[in-house]
């Protein structure tokens, strides 16, 4: 019998209060105010295992919100993506607790050296037995550039250029710089490492120069499985080039299909295997055991979401400042250096006229309004997104915390588990692997990231 497509699920958050559903973290329910202890982050890992997750996927601002009324104020009243701690320290608390999700971290390049970042991740990918996925971003936030001492943020279409060169630092010392038999770890001849199997990557760009061997000895997947997130035409490039899984937002399922189907082509063009891509929508779920139970609890979240943080996060997003445009006023395209893709998809590429009351009205805080409804309600339309568009996934945001994952867990995984098409229990092998199936641990050879490896005597070449 043939296994019918398996639907792929990440929990979504963030290390900070108020991550995309806006004002929830003032529901007396939620517990998103204690994001800096450890036992936030493994209670939340532990529940997502429970529910069999793919993975955990942190999103991160570098920057504060401070488009809207020309000020940080709204963001900071509002707990808007501020404050924010550094994603990447709670993979190791969560891997602690848990010994199979995934984690997907979201690190911006821009502001990072590509030597020491090789070997942050690769620090995580040893520490997680390689369940280590890197969200790879280049930040759309001016404040962010002012902050490490620039007046303005790059152009946005140079800014994947610059990423593009950093990724090629990245794949020489991570798959190029030590050969899968360097580190022979014998006591008796004395030798950790065989010098003569680590290599000096050597790398003069225009951004980037770098002398150097990698700091870390390989780890279990050398290069951390490859997020991306952005969606304008070059960011879809950058994709194809790269990712090997894309986080996307989609408006509705014809916008979601032909950005699937986009990238795919793009990738093929490459050279790449087109399903050597996976797809995860972001969704943010309420659900209930009954459809009235759902809309009951969707009626009493909307108490507390705050239009103004939505307002305040959607201004820094795209760049403009909201507060001077009348609610009801129709959304204009312009040019902008923030997410040029996310004010595409409600003006240029949308058949619909779209408002700022029409975009906020249902979205509990935030610009997309939830998926309310019974289990098997939720389960259908998941469903129905995977066989329509294409995606093999959601990311899903967390409403209040850690309620709707736990609703997730209890009422629409078992649902998905019986209609054959979600995991009863997990893969073993890497985090590549159980996405993309076994022996599959590092890069494949189709990716542009392999041409860099050098192969040793042992497991490498074998393969
Ligand atoms: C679904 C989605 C999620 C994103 N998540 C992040 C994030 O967590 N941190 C970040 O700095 N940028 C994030 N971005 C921004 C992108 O990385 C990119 O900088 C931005 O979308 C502009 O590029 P684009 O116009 O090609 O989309 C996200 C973008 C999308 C579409």
């Amino acid at each position: 019998m043939e296994m019918k497509k398996q639907i792929r699920l990440n929990a979504f958050d963030m290390n900070c209060v108020g991550h995309i559903q806006h004002g929830l973290w003032t529901h007396p329910r939620d517990r998103s105010t204690a994001y800096n202890t450890i036992e936030y982050w493994q209670n939340l890992a532990k529940t997502a295992e429970r529910g069999k997750f793919d993975g955990i996927f942190l999103a991160d601002i570098v920057g504060v919100y401070d488009v809207y009324k020309g000020s940080p104020a709204p963001s900071l009243e509002n707990a808007v993506q501020v404050p924010v701690n550094d994603p990447l320290l709670v993979v190791p608390v969560m891997a602690a607790a848990t010994k199979h999700i995934g984690f997907g971290v979201t690190a911006n390049l821009t502001y990072e050296t590509p030597y020491l970042f090789a070997r942050r991740m690769s620090t995580l990918d040893h520490l997680t037995g390689g369940r280590v996925g890197w969200n790879i971003v280049t930040g759309y936030l001016d404040s962010a550039a002012r902050a490490m001492g620039f007046t303005a943020q790059r152009e946005h279409d140079d800014r994947y250029d610059v990423a593009d060169e950093f990724m090629e630092v990245m794949y020489k010392l991570w798959e190029g710089s030590w050969e899968s038999d360097a580190v022979v770890r014998d006591r008796e001849r004395r030798l950790y490492a065989r010098p003569d199997k680590v290599h000096r990557i050597q790398h003069a760009g225009r951004h980037y120069n770098v002398d150097a061997i990698h700091l870390s000895e390989p780890s279990p997947q050398r290069t951390p499985v490859l997020y991306q997130a952005g969606a304008s035409a070059r960011g879809k490039d950058f994709a194809a080039s790269h990712a090997e899984c894309v986080f996307l937002y989609g408006p509705n399922k014809e916008h979601t299909r032909k950005a699937v189907e986009d990238v795919r082509q793009r990738a093929a063009k490459l050279g790449r295997n087109p399903n050597g891509v996976q797809f995860f929508l972001g969704r943010a779920i309420v659900v209930g055991r009954t459809r009235k139970e759902a809309e009951e609890k969707y009626e009493e979240y909307y108490r507390y979401a705050s239009a103004e943080g939505a307002l305040a996060h959607f201004s820094s997003t795209v760049g403009i400042d909201f507060s001077q445009y009348d609610l009801d006023e129709p959304l204009q395209y312009q040019k902008t250096d923030a997410m040029a893709s996310m004010l595409e998809a409600f003006t240029r590429d949308s058949s619909q006229v779209w408002t700022l009351r029409k975009i906020f009205d249902k979205g509990l805080g935030a610009r997309n309004p939830p998926l309310v409804g019974s289990a098997e309600e939720v389960a259908d339309e998941l469903q129905s997104w995977v066989e329509e568009t294409g995606v093999d996934g959601f990311n899903i945001s967390r409403v209040v915390t850690p309620e709707t994952l736990e609703d997730f867990v209890e009422l629409v995984v078992p649902i998905l588990q019986e209609r054959g098409i979600y995991k009863r229990d997990y893969a073993e092998g890497t985090l590549r692997e159980k996405l993309f199936g076994q022996g599959q641990a590092l890069l494949p050879a189709t990716h542009p990231g392999a041409s860099y490896r050098r192969l040793g005597q042992g497991l490498d070449a074998a393969e």
